[in-house]
């Protein structure tokens, strides 16, 4: 039996961050890995799609400025894409894993399951420990349809080598409109199907309306309230969805992203007597699992707040710190932003108008239409709008931003809300100019608390 102070279980952002820190802090850590170093984010999520979406977004900003500077067509070449991709995401597992063992992390390459609470098998390896952290997170759902071996899932996707004439998304939720938009621009024909009667639950529905519109003016055909019954293959080899109400899309490539579900099958938690859900492992304020020294981190925890790098992060570094006996404080979280990078990007931050509903009279909310005010400097983007909401005191308490470049200003707005900034505070700064932030910063100050 091999024994350590902490053992970890998945390398992803949720685990790798206190991993480092608690081994650099003089503790024997190791980490159980059945995949490549550094997981979904790394290898097979965020990284790979953000390459991508580069050349669409560019191709998407330069669209902006036919009949106002610009001609020609620029043109996505996947395949050349593709290759890039690769070249740059692959090795990136092998540079991190060789990080983790230079500061002397012992890493087991396989599944790891519990045989009891204070120990696991990984392949023929026994391994105990005096802490578990379980940070194994999420894997794609699977339709259970007829003809579901045809469908692929957003790893298979982001790998894809040939652009397919036709491609079909199923569920209209972050994966599904950010690949759609991509693989549009592209030059595919694009269909997405959608279970439910809107898309993207949980973001300013305004700006959710206006991204559908521009998709369907892009010529993605959106269908919702639509249950898919089966996949079939038709007579030209292509296949075909088939849904209750009798729709039937003829497509030649069908993505299943109607959600992810937690990792947890293979652990054999009940050995351990680990408690979890269909949301996942059941943890208190402290990230703490009903058996005292197994914890848990990121995407796999049962939680409300959004399943996001950042998030995983944030609790892998309060985990270290906890283990550490840094603090004994509950882990607080700080407004979440988060963005859906379709073209152009929705992003939210904080308090949404959705949260409010039944008490608005208790806030201010402002709609600041920056991209037509700020033409000059918002790359021709009329449309751009931020929508924000104060709270009595006049503090930024919530936002949501639709526009290229959203993840910028709402990574801006997440810090005047987190350390609750006021005019006074903010007019010590001198920011550059021209810039969308201080273009947006001119427009919200008005509205925003005085002094302290
Ligand atoms: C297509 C896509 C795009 C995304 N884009 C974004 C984005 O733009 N921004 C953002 O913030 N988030 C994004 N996300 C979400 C983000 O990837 C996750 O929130 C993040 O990876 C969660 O980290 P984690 O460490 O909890 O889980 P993961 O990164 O999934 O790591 C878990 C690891 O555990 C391993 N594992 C599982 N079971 C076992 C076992 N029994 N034994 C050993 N190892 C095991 C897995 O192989 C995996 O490597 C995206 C996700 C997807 C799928
Ligand atoms: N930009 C980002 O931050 C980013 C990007 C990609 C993924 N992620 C993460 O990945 C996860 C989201 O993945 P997702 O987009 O697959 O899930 P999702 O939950 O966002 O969307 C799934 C969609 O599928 C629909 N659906 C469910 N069953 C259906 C059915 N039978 N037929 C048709 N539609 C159906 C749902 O109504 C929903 O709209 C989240 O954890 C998210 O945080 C984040």
């Amino acid at each position: 039996m091999k024994k350590f102070d902490v053992v970890f279980i998945g390398s992803g952002h949720a685990n790798w961050h206190a991993a480092v820190e608690l081994q650099r802090a003089g503790k024997k850590v190791a980490i159980v890995e059945k995949d490549l170093i550094a997981g979904t984010c790394t290898n097979y999520g965020c990284n790979a799609k953000i390459l991508l979406d580069g050349a669409a977004d560019l191709i998407h900003q330069a669209n902006a400025y036919e009949g106002f500077g610009i001609k020609g067509n620029l043109q996505i070449d996947w395949k050349e894409l593709m290759a890039y991709k690769k070249a740059t995401i692959n090795p990136i597992h092998l540079l991190l894993e060789q990080q983790f063992k230079a500061v002397g992390i012992e890493i087991f390459n396989g599944t790891a399951r519990f045989l009891d609470a204070h120990s696991i098998s990984v392949g023929e390896n026994r391994i105990s420990a005096t802490d578990f952290i379980i940070g194994t997170g999420q894997k794609p759902n699977r339709l259970p349809v007829e003809g579901n071996e045809f469908l692929h899932d957003s790893r298979d996707f982001l790998d894809l080598s040939e652009l397919p004439k036709h491609m079909t998304f199923i569920g209209a939720g972050i994966v599904s409109l950010e690949f759609a938009m991509l693989v549009k621009t592209a030059g595919a024909e694009v269909t997405v199907i959608e279970f439910a009667a809107g898309a993207l639950r949980g973001f300013n529905q305004k700006y959710v309306d206006s991204l559908l519109q521009q998709m369907e003016k892009m010529g993605i055909k959106i269908h919702f309230n639509e249950a898919v019954q089966k996949i079939q293959q038709n007579e030209t080899n292509g296949l075909s969805v088939v849904t209750a109400s009798g729709l039937e899309v003829k497509t030649n490539y069908i993505v299943d992203a109607t959600g992810r579900i937690p990792n947890i099958d293979e652990l054999d938690l009940k050995a351990a007597g680990v408690e979890f859900n269909r949301g996942g492992i059941i943890v208190d304020n402290h990230l703490q699992t009903n058996i005292s020294h197994i914890y848990a981190s990121g995407d796999v925890i049962d939680k409300k707040i959004p399943r996001l790098t950042p998030t995983a992060t944030f609790e892998s570094n309060y985990l270290a710190k906890l283990l550490l006996g840094e603090t004994s404080e509950a882990i607080e979280y700080p407004a979440i932003a988060s963005v859906v990078f379709t073209l152009p990007r929705i992003a939210q931050v904080g308090i949404s108008e959705l949260e409010i509903k039944e008490k608005e009279d208790q806030y201010l909310i402002k709609t600041i239409p920056y991209g037509s005010r700020l033409r000059f400097q918002t790359k021709n983007e009329p449309e751009a709008e931020a929508t924000l909401i104060f709270d009595q005191d006049s503090y930024l308490v919530g936002a949501s931003v639709y526009g290229d470049e959203a993840p910028e200003l709402i990574n801006f707005l997440a810090i005047i809300i987190g350390q609750k900034l006021t005019q006074s505070e903010l007019n010590k700064q001198i920011f550059a100019f021209p810039s969308q932030t201080i273009g947006l910063l001119s427009m919200l100050t008005p509205y925003l608390r005085k002094f302290k």
